[in-house]
């Protein structure tokens, strides 16, 4: 069927196609995938054998993160070259982490952690986001032009903005829920502006404004408008070149545990996963995949429970409270990317997970069938958090191990102690998706039993008490200037696309 194959030459002659998880006629290359983003049926493009050419795990322990990231781009993107796979790698990672493990693993007290936030916007995002537009730059047509949109919670858009900003034949816009996102991640995306970039507030949360930018994909009358040559595509994880870079930090994790001499080639280890629209626990499955040995996946959700409640019911169910929390990152009830791994634990069964999809759409919940419960209950576990259970986490890890969390990885944290009672001696790595320092307000109110009025202050005197350093990134963001955004209802969003991506190709 796909044949994922070097032939030793400069040249990668792979003719592996990805297809939609709603439609297995629905074929793209890889290049395509990327530039597109979305399926036009909706669905999500997907790669059908993640296994047929797995990672050579006996090499892993030599390997540095680019290596790494070179061996699973060339398994999951079979049309790029080696070379142009090299090339992205090394402009996306050579210069913009402040670390060069780019995740290095950290031991605090009793277990691990993967920190993800050593970019430039200082959130997992930038793993994805400093490397798609490198991708994307060598797979778009020359005559051709992408305005990349963002739905965000906070952390995707400003990695986004930082990503695309004066990228050339490239535009993005992005999209918050007013009053949905921590002040500091709102200032980060209203000062991270170029040329190329917008930025809008829309009424709603992070579900409108992902459902109508998925919308917006696919609207003929948007297309029509557009100035020629234009084209339209994600920086979500939907967009798998958004996802599959994010696959590499769970083997560099594994690199790093074996290099520590805490496992031996070949143990099984756990990750637990914070997680809302479900891409970063689903590169951790695409790791499987590929030859990880990975146990458990542990799904870690907040207050926004939607996911724990489907691995525990086997029902999917959006119909119930909309909930702010303190790892706003999360809130969300459409888990995008989990119709990916139905459609890998389903065999395929494309029908099946069409059917699914409509009865969400439609319905607001699905109900999946016992035997695919049964393989989601054998690769993932999974949890959630209050946000009492986030302060008293964030609390206790710095008083304990002088280790200060954000809101998202307290989340994880709390889910994963849960977990190790039923599966204690297994190796477990947390994810931590941020810096503290992004959710001052939560984390101060946490450590230091309250918050000052505005965030330049309050993460002045977190950095006092703590002894943490502050990202530089987030050092300097008070003395950027920030640009208006506009407030849009989600049904303005896709005239102001129109508009806004006209504007800025008009001179190119
Ligand atoms: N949590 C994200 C929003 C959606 O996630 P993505 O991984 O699909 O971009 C955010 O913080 O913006």
């Amino acid at each position: 069927m796909f044949i994922i194959e070097k032939q030793g030459t400069e040249e990668n002659l792979v003719t592996s196609l990805y297809q939609s998880t709603r439609d297995d006629q629905l074929h793209v290359s890889a290049k395509q995938a990327i530039v597109t983003g979305f399926a036009a049926d909706q669905g999500l493009f997907v790669l059908p054998d993640l296994g047929a050419n797995p990672f050579p795990l006996e090499q892993l322990a030599e390997m540095d993160y680019q290596m790494i990231a070179q061996a699973v781009l060339e398994r999951l993107l079979p049309d790029f070259s080696q070379a142009e796979i090299k090339a992205a790698i090394a402009a996306a990672y050579d210069h913009s982490f402040s670390d060069s493990q780019i995740t290095p693993l950290q031991a605090v007290g009793d277990f691990q952690v993967l920190e993800l936030f050593h970019g430039p916007t200082a959130a997992f995002k930038d793993v994805g986001l400093q490397l798609l537009p490198q991708l994307m730059q060598r797979a778009v047509a020359t005559n051709e032009q992408v305005m990349v949109l963002a739905a965000t919670s906070g952390d995707t858009g400003t990695a986004a903005l930082n990503g695309f900003r004066n990228q050339a034949q490239m535009g993005v816009s992005v999209f918050y829920p007013d009053g949905g996102v921590s002040p500091v991640q709102q200032r980060q995306m209203l000062t991270t502006t170029g040329k190329n970039t917008r930025v809008a507030a829309i009424e709603g949360n992070f579900d409108d404004a992902q459902r109508n930018v998925k919308q917006i994909f696919n609207d003929a009358k948007v297309h029509e408008q557009l100035t020629a040559g234009t084209r339209l595509s994600s920086a979500n994880s939907i967009n798998i070149g958004r996802l599959i870079p994010q696959v590499v930090y769970y083997f560099s994790a594994y690199q790093q545990l074996l290099e520590q001499g805490k496992i031996e080639l070949g143990d099984q280890i756990n990750f637990t996963v914070p997680t809302g629209n479900f891409g970063d626990v689903l590169a951790g499955f695409y790791a499987k995949q590929l030859g990880l040995p990975i146990k458990k996946l542990v799904i870690a959700c907040n207050q926004n429970n939607v996911l724990a409640d489907f691995w525990q019911t086997g029902t999917y169910d959006r119909n119930r409270p909309f909930y702010q929390t303190l790892a706003p990152s999360m809130d969300i009830q459409i888990s995008s990317n989990l119709e990916r791994l139905l459609y890998y634990e389903s065999d395929g069964d494309t029908q099946l997970v069409r059917q699914l999809m409509n009865d969400l759409d439609r319905q607001g919940k699905y109900q999946v069938p016992a035997t695919l419960l049964e393989k989601l209950r054998h690769d993932f576990a999974s949890g959630f958090t209050t946000d009492a259970e986030i302060e008293a986490t964030i609390l206790q890890v710095f008083a304990d191990d002088h280790y200060l969390m954000d809101p998202h990885t307290a989340t994880g944290y709390h889910v994963m102690r849960q977990y190790q009672q039923a599966d204690p001696d297994t190796p477990m790595v947390l994810l931590s998706t941020a810096s503290p320092y992004k959710f001052v307000d939560a984390v101060a109110d946490a450590v230091l039993g309250k918050h000052a009025a505005d965030a330049q202050a309050t993460t002045q005197q977190l950095a006092d008490y703590t002894n943490v350093p502050v990202p530089p990134a987030l050092q300097k963001l008070w003395d950027l200037t920030p640009v208006q955004a506009p407030r849009l209802q989600p049904a303005e969003m896709a005239e102001w696309v129109v508009r806004e991506t006209n504007e800025v190709f008009k001179h190119d």
